[in-house]
Order: C-alpha cells, then sequence, then structure tokens
C-alpha cells in the first residue's frame, strides 16, 4: 500500500492520482503497484464506469522514478508492477480518461496511448527519451505510433526523444483538448461525468472495437518492448545516462559502439 497513489471513489468515476511532488510524481514499484490495484479495483467494482488518471496541476508525471531504474527490472518486465500496471490498462474494458498537466515523461507519456481521451493543460511537456537515456520505448509505443502518426513522426518522437507542448500533441492526435491548466481536471471530470451515464454495455463493445486493430499484438510488443528494455537497463549507456542525471550534465555517449 502506497500513500503516494490516491484515490477516489465519487458519482461512478475513480480519480486516481499520482502526488509524490518531491520528485515530480516520478513512479516507483510500489507507485505502479498501487496504479494497478487502482485498475483493478475499477474492473471489479460495477460501481465504477470510468477512471480518471491525474497529478497536480503543475506535474503528471516524471515517468519512471530513475533510482529504482539503475537497479534493473525486478523479474520479467511481465512479472513486474510496472508490467502489470500497463497489461492492466492496456486491456481496461471501461473508459479511461487521463487530465495531464506540467511533465509527462517516458510512461507519463506512453501511458496516455492507453487512455480513451486525454486533456492536457497548456503548460504540459510530453516526453519519450528512451533513447536519450540508453533505453527503449515501452508500454507498446513502438506499435501504437507508428501505426497512429506514421511511422517518421513516430521515429523523430522516439528516435530524439525532444519534449513536445499540449498543442504539439493536439496537432498529431495525441491528445483531445488543451487547457488552462487551472481547468484540466476539471474539464476532464466533466468527460468524466458524461461518460460514467453512458450505456455500460454499448461502451463496452465500443472501446472493445476501438482496441481491436491493435489488441492482438499490444501484450506480445510490450513483453518484446520490455526483454530489450531489461537487458539495456543494464548496460553501460543506461548507466552513463543515471549518471548524468544525477550529476546534472548531458550524458556523453561518445565513446560506446
Ligand atoms: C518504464 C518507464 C520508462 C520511463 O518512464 S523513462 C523516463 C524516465 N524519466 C525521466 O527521464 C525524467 C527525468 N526528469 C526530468 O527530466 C526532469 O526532472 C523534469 C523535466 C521532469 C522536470 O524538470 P525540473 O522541473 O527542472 O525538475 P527537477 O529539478 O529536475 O526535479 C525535481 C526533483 O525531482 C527529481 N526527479 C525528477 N524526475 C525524476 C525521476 N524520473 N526519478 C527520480 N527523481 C526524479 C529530481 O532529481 C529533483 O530532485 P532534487 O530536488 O533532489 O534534485
Amino acid at each position: 500500500m502506497t500513500d503516494l497513489i490516491l484515490t477516489e471513489q465519487a458519482d461512478h468515476i475513480l480519480t486516481v492520482r499520482i502526488h509524490r511532488p518531491d520528485r515530480k510524481n516520478a513512479l516507483t514499484h510500489a507507485m505502479y503497484t498501487g496504479l494497478g490495484d487502482a485498475l483493478e479495483q475499477a474492473k471489479n467494482d460495477p460501481d465504477i464506469r470510468c477512471v480518471l488518471f491525474t497529478g497536480s496541476d503543475d506535474c503528471f508525471t516524471a515517468g519512471n522514478d530513475l533510482g529504482e531504474f539503475a537497479a534493473g527490472l525486478p523479474g520479467a518486465f511481465e512479472d513486474t508492477p510496472v508490467g502489470r500496471f500497463l497489461f492492466l490498462l492496456a486491456s481496461a474494458t471501461k473508459p479511461v480518461v487521463a487530465a495531464v498537466n506540467g511533465p509527462a515523461v517516458g510512461i507519463g507519456t506512453t501511458m496516455l496511448l492507453h487512455c480513451d481521451m486525454v486533456f492536457a493543460g497548456a503548460n504540459t511537456r510530453f516526453q519519450m527519451p528512451f533513447v536519450n537515456l540508453g533505453l527503449c520505448p515501452e508500454g507498446a509505443s513502438s506499435l501504437l505510433l507508428p501505426s497512429w502518426l506514421g511511422r517518421v513522426r513516430a521515429a523523430e518522437l522516439l528516435m530524439l526523444g525532444d519534449a513536445f507542448t499540449a498543442d504539439d500533441a493536439a496537432r498529431l492526435g495525441l491528445i483531445n483538448r488543451v487547457c488552462d491548466p487551472a481547468e484540466t481536471e476539471t474539464t476532464a471530470r466533466e468527460i468524466c461525468t458524461r461518460l460514467a451515464k453512458q450505456a455500460p454495455a454499448a461502451m463496452r463493445a465500443t472501446k472493445a472495437l476501438l482496441n481491436r486493430p491493435t489488441q492482438a499484438d499490444l501484450r506480445d510488443t510490450m513483453i518484446a518492448e520490455g526483454k530489450r528494455f531489461a537487458g539495456l537497463l543494464k548496460a553501460p549507456e543506461a548507466a552513463e545516462a543515471f549518471r548524468a542525471f544525477e550529476e546534472k550534465r548531458d550524458p556523453d555517449f561518445s565513446t560506446f559502439k
């Protein structure tokens, strides 16, 4: 049980809030377990008709805790808390909405690819800096981004790993709306309220049909990504990237082959 993931159930909506302000909401194994537990709760409780993921007005999440990354993955990807969370998210049958502000880094961006609707504050900075960290894509982003955005746009986001704005994300079709950061959560909650009033069986069928084109390959993709990711985590390139982050400098990959 972690107090860094806060849940609240009201009006048929389960709000799941990432709350680790001193570390920019960076996600630890315990926090992934909390996120996975929340999705199990949503799956099993018929009173819950919609899930809302959020952080605070100035931060969604800085992605995986880099200190924990340095210690490697605790087991095969599919057995880790992050693997369980991503599988549960990708197989959720009820609508999932995200309200995002500030940094949404790494899994903070890729988890949104599995949300049904995403509302982002104008202060949001999305980023998938996997290669910049000596790592590779996760969360089935290597499957979903090229199929939705096209190969070259996906390669740009994943290979350069630059941050991009909420306006960029809206142009790419990755989010629904750019909001005033103070109103992102309220806007998302209004949508959740409407989703929770919709016919549940029709909603499940619609979600299943929207997911159908990629669903069969999602799990295999995540496992393939997870295998490479786990290998790269143990390699010197990632070690250099993590050291550089700690030392607040750019990584130097010039000597690696
Ligand atoms: C399977 C999942 C994969 C992934 O998610 S890969 C992605 C991993 N994440 C990252 O690479 C992001 C690393 N963090 C950053 O780049 C920056 O932060 C931000 C852009 C998110 C925010 O920058 P700024 O506003 O300048 O804040 P700050 O001073 O860098 O951070 C405040 C404190 O939070 C700690 N922190 C930030 N991100 C992480 C993290 N991901 N893991 C652990 N700690 C983190 C810092 O170190 C610092 O702490 P102190 O105040 O003690 O210096």
